[in-house]
């Protein structure tokens, strides 16, 4: 999978040489190139916004330099038929949520751009340009406010890499965790057998793996009912 961001911070991104992620680019299996959006800006101070039509407090990115940017981007994958079209991500407050079921979703494309904005957000015109270009998606990581779609853009790419083939070592982890199966994670424990006077759970120093595996389906549907009655609700 080839993942590309655009955003006016790149540094941000260094996060992703690391850990998982980091092997996986090394392992040639995500291919993650960050851009900086002033590249694609021309005049002398690079200006990537401009004061808002209309009025209102702030400032809004202006459309150039997202239009050549996302040119240049679909223009330089245009070799691999699989990466034509390529999703488009948006992070954006007025979004889609983001969910287990959206990386899911995301992790079987070939190419994904996102395009990460800050100020007051991007001139809404490119969004109706790089549908003409790419699927478009905004999406957000839920109901409260960010400062810009670089955290939101971290957070995607790390919950749709980790399901890319390859990237996680051992596949079967990918499927007890918490919304794989609709419901929360059930409690984890390792050594030692007691801490502070706090002791594991008996059953699972039982052997029984039949009711290990009950008392386990057990915790994570009173968790959920506790924490998420919403997601028993759907
Ligand atoms: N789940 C999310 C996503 C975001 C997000 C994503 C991209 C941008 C680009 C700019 N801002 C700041 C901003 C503040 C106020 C109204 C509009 N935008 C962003 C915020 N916030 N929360």
């Amino acid at each position: 999978m080839r993942i590309d961001v655009v955003s006016i911070f790149p540094a941000f991104f260094d996060a992703l040489e690391v850990s998982l992620l980091g092997k996986a680019r090394g392992a040639g299996i995500l291919d993650v190139r960050v851009h900086d959006l002033r590249s694609w800006a021309h005049d002398r101070h690079r200006t990537v916004d401009d004061t808002p039509y209309g009025g209102g407090a702030g400032m809004v990115m202006k459309p150039e330099p997202w239009g050549e940017a996302l040119d240049s981007i679909v223009a330089d994958a245009g070799d691999d038929p699989a990466a034509q079209h390529p999703v488009i991500i948006f992070p954006s407050p007025a979004g889609e949520v983001f969910t287990q079921a959206t990386a899911r979703e995301l992790a079987e494309e070939r190419h994904l751009v996102f395009g990460c904005g800050r100020y007051e957000g991007i001139d809404e015109r490119v969004f109706s340009y790089a549908a003409t270009i790419g699927r478009v998606r905004l999406v957000s990581l839920g109901d409260y406010v960010l400062n810009g779609g670089e955290v939101a853009s971290m957070a995607m790419i790390e919950a749709i890499g980790r399901l890319v083939p390859g990237v996680v070592g051992n596949p079967a982890s990918l499927v007890e965790e918490s919304h794989e199966d609709g419901l929360l994670e059930y409690p984890s424990y390792t050594k030692p057998a007691s801490w502070r006077e706090r002791e594991v759970p008996p059953i699972l120093l039982s052997g029984n793996h039949g009711a290990i595996a009950t008392w386990r389906r057990e915790q994570q549907i009173e968790r959920t009912r506790d924490r998420r009655p919403d997601l028993l609700a759907e």
